[in-house]
C-alpha cells in the first residue's frame, strides 16, 4: 500500500459527456490498486458539493477530492471544498467543455491527467482566486460568470434533448451552434447597469457581460485572454451596441481572443461587480445555469487549492 498524507476521495459524475466519464473512471480505477481511497458517484445536480461538504466537515485530516467529470463537476467539488482549509482538489477531465482544464493547465486527456495527478498526491497544492456570487442563487465560481445572450444559449443548449443524441456522435457542440444562430435572430439586446468597484457604467443594446477569473469559457473560447486567476481581480468583458451580423463575427473571434480589438467590446478589471439589466436575464456560473439577474459578485475571501504540476 502506498503512503499518502491525505485522505483520498474520488467524486465522479458517471453521466458527464454521455457516460464517457464512467468509462474514464473504470480506466482510472485500474491504476489505483496500491491506494486507499473512497469513490462517490453523483446522482443529481448539487450532489458533488454536498458530498464534499459532508466529508470535509467531519474529517480532520488533510483531504484530497479528485473530481472526474466535466466543468460542472469540478465547479461543484470546489464549491464544497473552498471553505475548508484542509481540503485540496484534483481534476481528471471527462466532460465536453474542458475550460477548467485549459485555464488551470491540467492535461485535457484523461489518461495523461490521471498519470500526472498520481505523481502529485503528496505534493503541495497551488492556490487560486475564486469569485462569490449572490442573486437568485449564491455560490462560488472559478472560471467565469455572466449574463445575457451567451447564458441564454447555454441554458437552451443544456436543456435540449438533442444534445444527448449529438453527444453519442461526439457532435455535442453543434447544439451550441444551433442555438447561437437561433438567438442571433431572436435575442433583444437591452440596457446594462454595471457597477465595478463603486463606479457605475451604463451600456445600451448590451448582448452580454462576462466576469472572468481565467481566460477560457464556452468550451475553449478565449473570452478574457489576459485574465490571471492569481492576480486578485476579475477581467470583465462587455459586448454592446453592435449589429447582429457583427456580433456573429465578434463571437467567432472569441476563439482566438481577438474580439478585444473591436470597439464594441469593452474591458475592465475589478473585485466587486454588480450586474443589473433593465429586465431579468439568464445568468451562468462556470457554464451552469444560476437563474437570472440581478447578480452581485465579489472576490471571495477564500482561495481554493488544486494539485497541478504547472506551478507559477
Ligand atoms: N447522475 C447525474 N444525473 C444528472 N445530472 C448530474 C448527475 N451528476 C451530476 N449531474 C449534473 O450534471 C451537470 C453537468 O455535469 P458535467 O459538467 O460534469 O458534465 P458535462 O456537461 O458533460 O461536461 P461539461 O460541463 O464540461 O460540458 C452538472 O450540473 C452536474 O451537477
Amino acid at each position: 500500500m502506498s503512503n499518502i498524507n491525505r485522505k483520498l476521495f474520488f467524486i465522479i459524475n458517471p453521466l458527464a459527456k454521455n457516460g464517457l466519464s464512467y468509462r474514464v473512471w473504470k480506466q482510472i480505477k485500474g491504476n489505483l490498486a496500491n491506494l486507499q481511497y473512497k469513490a462517490y458517484f453523483t446522482e443529481a445536480r448539487g450532489d458533488a458539493t454536498n458530498i464534499v461538504k459532508r466529508i470535509a466537515s467531519t474529517e480532520k485530516k488533510e483531504l484530497l477530492f479528485i473530481a472526474v467529470g466535466g466543468d460542472g463537476t469540478i465547479h461543484e467539488v470546489i464549491n464544497g471544498a473552498i471553505s475548508y482549509p484542509h481540503a485540496v482538489v484534483g481534476y481528471i477531465p471527462a466532460g465536453s467543455g474542458n475550460d477548467f482544464a485549459r485555464g488551470y493547465q491540467i492535461p485535457l486527456n484523461p489518461k495523461k491527467a490521471t498519470e500526472v495527478i498520481l505523481t502529485l498526491l503528496n505534493e503541495s497544492a497551488e492556490s487560486f482566486d475564486a469569485g462569490y456570487y449572490a442573486g437568485k442563487q449564491s455560490g462560488y465560481f472559478i472560471n467565469s460568470i455572466g449574463a445575457g445572450f451567451d447564458a441564454e444559449i447555454s441554458r437552451k443548449a443544456n436543456g435540449s434533448k438533442m444534445k444527448k443524441w449529438l453527444n453519442i456522435f461526439s457532435l455535442g457542440s453543434l447544439i451550441y451552434v444551433f442555438y447561437l444562430i437561433m438567438e442571433l435572430f431572436r435575442y433583444q439586446p437591452t440596457t446594462l447597469n454595471l457597477i465595478i468597484d463603486g463606479k457605475k457604467e451604463v451600456f445600451y443594446r448590451t448582448w452580454f457581460v462576462t466576469v472572468s477569473n481565467q481566460p477560457f469559457y464556452g468550451g475553449g473560447m478565449k473570452i478574457a485572454p489576459k485574465a490571471d486567476p492569481q492576480d486578485g481581480e476579475f477581467n470583465i468583458v462587455v459586448v454592446h451596441n453592435l449589429s447582429r451580423i457583427k456580433l456573429l463575427f465578434v463571437f467567432i473571434s472569441v476563439f482566438w481572443g481577438t474580439h478585444i480589438n473591436y470597439k464594441e467590446v469593452d474591458l475592465y478589471k475589478g473585485k466587486n461587480i454588480s450586474i443589473n439589466y433593465s429586465s431579468p436575464l439568464p445568468a451562468h456560473a462556470d457554464g451552469e445555469n444560476i437563474g437570472e439577474t440581478p447578480l452581485f459578485i465579489k472576490l471571495s475571501k477564500h482561495r481554493w487549492r488544486v494539485l497541478t504540476n504547472n506551478k507559477t
